[in-house]
């Protein structure tokens, strides 16, 4: 089992935004989902984690080692799915990868072989692995992502937004592979989207300024607002009214109608119980923890 633990940690930048205010949070095995809009300070967050900047104050330990005064003690375990590679160069999948694993420091070049063809099929690539990857679809890029950043089989993964831009189909292929590649090693998925944390992950925690708003497994959060979800069809100036006011959560269309939930321990005149999502969690915390 690794473990990820980090304590007390802060981070402030050079022009005074205090990205990150003493956030606390144990990770091990499994996908761990760190949910907040945008500017919360996820990228900050993993950032310090991967050991790419120093923090001002608090501690990381990755299996037992001191990440902020050793970077090296992580970075040789860690490997990195970002949104978006930006350009590829015109260079096959297997090329690619080969250079890759080269700046991976796999020296041997019967090992990088291996590991390469290995990968390859295990994302569903070995067919195109002469295909230039800049002409690859949105889903199989991001496979390719997947494989680079098992090269060398690190312990632990970050992953930034996987999902954005893929269509249902491409979405749950890379989500399959996602879980599978999860089950002996840390993958943190950092999102702003509901879904994919819901899709896959045990664990999560919300941020939000910078801050540890809730931390759990979704189910266990989930029940923390259990029977106090409640939902109606309002009119635009209804939606407004209750837009305003403090027990909103969020809202919903459907059939072109608009529904607010609303969070009451009581049973409001005209509602009806709802069944709570991962999205009434999400939008509650970042309702009653409004910005500081
Ligand atoms: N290098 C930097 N210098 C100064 N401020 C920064 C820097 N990087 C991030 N910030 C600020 O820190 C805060 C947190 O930003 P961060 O990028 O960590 O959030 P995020 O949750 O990753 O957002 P997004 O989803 O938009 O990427 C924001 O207010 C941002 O403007």
């Amino acid at each position: 089992m690794n473990i990820l633990s980090i304590s007390n940690l802060i981070k402030t930048y050079p022009n005074g935004v205090k990205a990150i205010h003493n956030i606390s949070l144990e990770i091990g095995n499994g996908m761990f989902g760190l949910l907040g809009p945008n500017g919360a300070g996820k990228s900050s967050l993993m950032k310090t984690i991967a050991g790419l900047q120093k923090a001002d104050d608090g501690e990381i330990l990755f299996n037992g080692e001191d990440v902020l005064k050793n970077p090296l003690s992580i970075k040789r375990h860690l490997g990195f799915l970002p949104q978006d590679f930006g350009v590829y160069p015109k260079v096959s999948a297997r090329d690619l990868l080969n250079h890759l694993a080269i700046l991976k420091g796999i020296t041997s070049k019967n090992e990088r072989k291996v590991q390469i063809n290995e990968l390859l099929n295990r994302v569903n690539l070995y067919n195109q692995r002469n295909r230039e990857v800049h002409t690859f679809s949105g889903g199989m890029k991001q496979r390719f992502g997947v494989a680079q950043a098992l090269l060398g089989n690190p312990k632990i993964i970050i992953v930034d937004e996987p999902t954005a831009g893929l269509d249902p189909e491409e979405r749950n292929r890379l989500n399959l592979l996602l879980s599978e590649i999860s089950i002996n090693r840390i993958v943190i998925l950092s999102t702003h989207l509901v879904e994919d944390v819901k899709n896959l992950c045990a664990q999560m925690a919300i941020i939000k300024n910078g801050m540890l708003l809730c931390m759990g497994a979704p189910s266990e959060l989930m029940r923390g607002i259990e029977n106090k979800v409640w939902q109606k069809a309002v009119t635009q100036a209804e939606f407004k009214e209750y837009k305003a006011g403090d027990h909103f959560i969020n809202y919903e269309f459907r059939q072109g109608e608009i529904r607010v939930n609303i969070f009451s321990e009581q049973q409001p005149e005209g509602f009806t119980r709802a069944p709570a999502t991962l999205e009434h969690i999400y939008f509650h915390q970042l309702n009653t923890n409004p910005a500081q």
